[in-house]
């Protein structure tokens, strides 16, 4: 039987990435919902739009009248991406975080509880761990929240109302929580798309601090594969971390594109540090591997080399 899902975010990095997935993978109807903020990719609206099971609706998700429209008919899951997702941004001005990453999500949450969704899996990060010290064993789903930043602090937030509309109603909710996701259609805002479009057009490439920040680097569509098994298999009430257990510190990541784009290391220019900048983040993944069979198949610099032809090719495109 076909499945009905409400996708928010979906003209967003993963959300977009979860999208094509889908389309490809399975024969679900998918609607999209997505305020198109500054971070959303009108092309890849186009591109879906030609699916017959596929429809998007403009709409925010931090409004309840607006997010009424929506549910024009009943669906089988919600997978919230919808997000205000930079941390530079949250320091600057966290409003929109506030507003879309909790009411938002809180929102959702209502219309679960008011029977127009069947379940729910919010998308979440390893960022509401907070950071890690060198010698600490990676997050596990049992670490405590300890957000460092107000974009982090939101994302907690609303992992807190899932949690408390699965304690006081046992509806059916889920949540994943990712480490740092890198592939096609990332905003460029984001750290290895920046280093590749600023290598490519031979722009400085700003290093915050020391450059000795650690994150651990999962391509996206192994991101999307995982967020598909909760879908099918995740046990409601369950948090599940997914990770690419690949630690690298941002001076080595830099290393590596300058080196597959052959391009001079003086593009490097170290600049001032990110306010409450996380030293390190780290995944257990052992959980979702176990008990639902994930695991990821993109090799860090596999995935860098697809993540650089496609950035690569838009550039070309651009330049046309
Ligand atoms: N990027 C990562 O590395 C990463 C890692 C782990 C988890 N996450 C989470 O995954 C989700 C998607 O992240 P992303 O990197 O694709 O984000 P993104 O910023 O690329 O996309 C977010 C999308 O949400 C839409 N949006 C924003 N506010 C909205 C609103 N009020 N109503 C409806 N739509 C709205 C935007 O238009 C955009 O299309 C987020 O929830 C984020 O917290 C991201
Ligand atoms: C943009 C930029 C970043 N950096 C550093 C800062 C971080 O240590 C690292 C990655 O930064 P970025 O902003 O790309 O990602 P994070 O702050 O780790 O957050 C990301 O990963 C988590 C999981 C999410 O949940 C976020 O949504 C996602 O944006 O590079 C630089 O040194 N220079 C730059 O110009």
């Amino acid at each position: 039987m076909n499945r009905n899902l409400l996708i928010t975010g979906g003209a967003g990095f993963i959300g977009s990435n979860f999208i094509s997935y889908l389309l490809k993978k399975t024969d679900y109807f998918i609607t999209n919902v997505d305020l198109l903020t500054y971070a959303a990719n009108s092309s890849m609206i186009k591109t879906f739009n030609k699916s017959q099971r596929y429809r998007f609706i403009k709409c925010d998700i931090s409004s309840d009248k607006e997010l009424n429209q929506v549910f024009d008919q009943p669906y089988d899951a919600i997978i919230n991406f919808a997000a205000e997702s930079h941390v530079d941004r949250s320091i600057e001005e966290a409003t929109p975080f506030i507003n879309t990453n909790i009411i938002g999500t809180f929102n959702l949450l209502e219309a679960v509880l008011n029977h127009k969704a069947r379940k729910m899996i919010q998308i979440s990060t390893d960022e509401v761990y907070g950071s890690l010290n060198p010698d600490d064993p990676p997050f596990t789903e049992k670490t405590s929240l300890s957000s460092n930043n107000p974009y982090s602090a939101s994302k907690a937030s609303s992992d807190l109302l899932v949690r408390s509309y699965f304690q006081t109603h046992q509806l059916p909710l889920t949540i994943t929580r990712c480490s740092n996701n890198f592939g096609p259609m990332q905003h460029t805002e984001k750290f290895i798309p920046k280093i590749i479009m600023n290598a490519l057009h031979n722009k400085e490439i700003p290093l915050y601090g020391d450059g000795l920040n650690i994150r651990d680097w999962i391509y996206v569509e192994d991101h999307c594969r995982a967020i598909h098994m909760v879908l099918e298999k995740g046990v409601p009430g369950e948090i599940y971390n997914i990770g690419g257990s690949v630690e690298k510190t941002n001076l080595e990541v830099i290393k590596v594109i300058l080196k597959e784009l052959n391009k001079s290391e003086k593009l490097i220019k170290k600049v001032a540090d990110r306010k409450g900048h996380d030293r390190r983040y780290a995944m257990d993944s052992s959980k979702i591997k176990r008990e639902l069979g994930w695991s990821q198949v993109v090799s860090f610099e596999e995935g860098i080399q697809k993540t650089i032809k496609w950035f690569s090719e838009m550039n070309r495109r651009d330049d046309d």
